[in-house]
């Protein structure tokens, strides 16, 4: 009987998830689904390999996290036949200075992971409680937490330090940067597209959260994202880079505490904050509140600015690429910030940028410029099966 391997991505306002089945030496995707959603209506969508929609079903509305999961899980037991599960494989997004790659979970890990839980509340508890919930309807079954920091952890050192007393720098406090299973993915897939994707390569990863990577030989060299997945770009709920003198002056003028300052900065700010509409850029781009557009510029606004200090980073710009939610479907927001990028020789096809690529470049440009699906869920699987066959990934 074949391998199953179940992939989870649990964020703070969707669970992905994904079933693989070992076919050879190749892993095949044999379902993956989503559990979206607001409080009202939480539901669970699924597809078929090929995109086809298989399953839209309500969840109770006060079905919690762990009932969730719970769906998920169920979903994902009867559409393994004929695999049978062989581990679970969780997306972590902070595996702080000690994880270069994925790692068998076990009782010290999960230590060590819940003492980082502070650098990315929005998402490393709902991480280990998924690991948790696992745990407990497969006891024995093998775990892997495969880390969004590890892709980065080889960046420079000068792109990891802050300019803060040395000592903090010792103790870890460094930049580490997130969504890194989604660039690998996208270094993965890059060369067999584009003939550039060994060279300068920056890549745009626009969902609910947003940061930005570049990448030389497939390899990250410098990402928007620091120390927390506050940092760089705004975000849906979330600010990106403020200056920390703003921190101070909150914390003093405001009267908040470190709490009530972590909610408005992590939950009530970026899109939906500027805008006072909605943190979903669906809504945004559908709305004529001018406060909505304001919003939408200064996300175009603020990833242009970035784009430019990676390509500084990199040392030039051969290859652009775009994904996430934002990145993969919203063609406006594709088109704005590369008509911002004129000047680093960006341009694209308005037709093949409306169609959704996945090519984008006009003949004339001298970047290529794609738009990719995100996919952080093949690179756990793979990350799962080297770890449990104890091979490095
Ligand atoms: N067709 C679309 N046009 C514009 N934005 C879209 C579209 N489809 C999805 N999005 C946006 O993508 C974001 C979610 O991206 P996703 O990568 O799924 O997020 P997450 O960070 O939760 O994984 C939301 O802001 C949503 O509005
Ligand atoms: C790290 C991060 O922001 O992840 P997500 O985009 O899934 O919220
Ligand atoms: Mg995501």
């Amino acid at each position: 009987m074949s391998r199953g391997f179940a992939c989870f991505n649990a964020g703070s306002s969707s669970i992905k998830f994904a079933v693989y089945e070992e076919r050879g030496a190749d892993l095949v995707a044999t379902g993956r689904g989503e559990i979206d959603g607001g409080d009202a209506c939480t539901r669970l969508l699924a597809w078929a390999p090929d995109g086809t929609p298989v399953q839209d079903t309500a969840l109770p509305a006060h079905a919690d996290h762990g009932a969730q999961l719970g769906a998920a899980v169920e979903w994902i037991e009867s559409h393994l036949a004929p695999a049978r599960l062989a581990a679970i494989g969780h997306r972590v997004v902070h595996g702080g200075n000690a994880h270069a790659g994925p790692a068998l979970v076990t009782p010290a890990l999960l230590e060590v992971l819940a003492a980082l839980a502070p650098l990315a509340p929005l998402h490393q508890p709902h991480n280990l409680d998924a690991i948790a919930a696992m745990a407990h309807l497969h006891p024995g079954l093998p775990q892997v937490a495969c880390f969004d920091t590890a892709f980065h952890l080889a960046n420079p050192r000068v792109a990891r330090l802050y300019a803060l007393p040395r000592a903090l720098a010792d103790e870890g406090l460094l930049r580490y940067g997130f969504h890194g299973l989604s660039y690998r993915h996208i270094a993965d897939v890059l060369p067999a597209l584009e003939p550039r994707a060994r060279g300068r390569v920056v890549v745009a990863h626009l969902g609910s959260g947003a940061s930005m990577c570049a990448m030389i030989e497939g390899r990250s060299v410098a990402t928007s994202m620091g120390f927390s997945a506050l940092d760089g770009l705004p975000m849906a709920t979330r600010c990106g880079s403020i200056d920390p003198g703003l921190v101070l002056h909150l914390l003093r003028s405001k009267h908040l505490d470190a709490n009530g300052l972590e909610h408005m900065l992590y939950r009530d700010s970026g899109l939906l904050g500027l805008s006072g509409v909605s943190g979903d850029m669906r809504a945004l781009l559908a709305s004529d509140d001018a406060a909505a557009r304001e919003a939408v510029d200064v996300f175009v606004y603020r990833i242009a600015r970035e784009l430019g200090s990676l390509a500084a980073a990199a040392g030039g710009l051969d290859v652009l690429v775009f994904t996430g939610g934002i990145g993969e479907h919203a063609a406006e927001i594709r088109a704005c910030v590369c008509a911002q990028a004129a000047w680093l020789g960006v341009r694209i096809d308005p037709d093949e940028n409306l169609a959704g690529g996945p090519r984008l470049h006009a003949a004339d440009s001298a970047v290529a410029v794609w738009a990719l699906p995100a996919d952080e869920e093949s690179v756990i699987a793979r990350e799962t099966r080297a770890v449990v066959d104890g091979y490095p990934s």
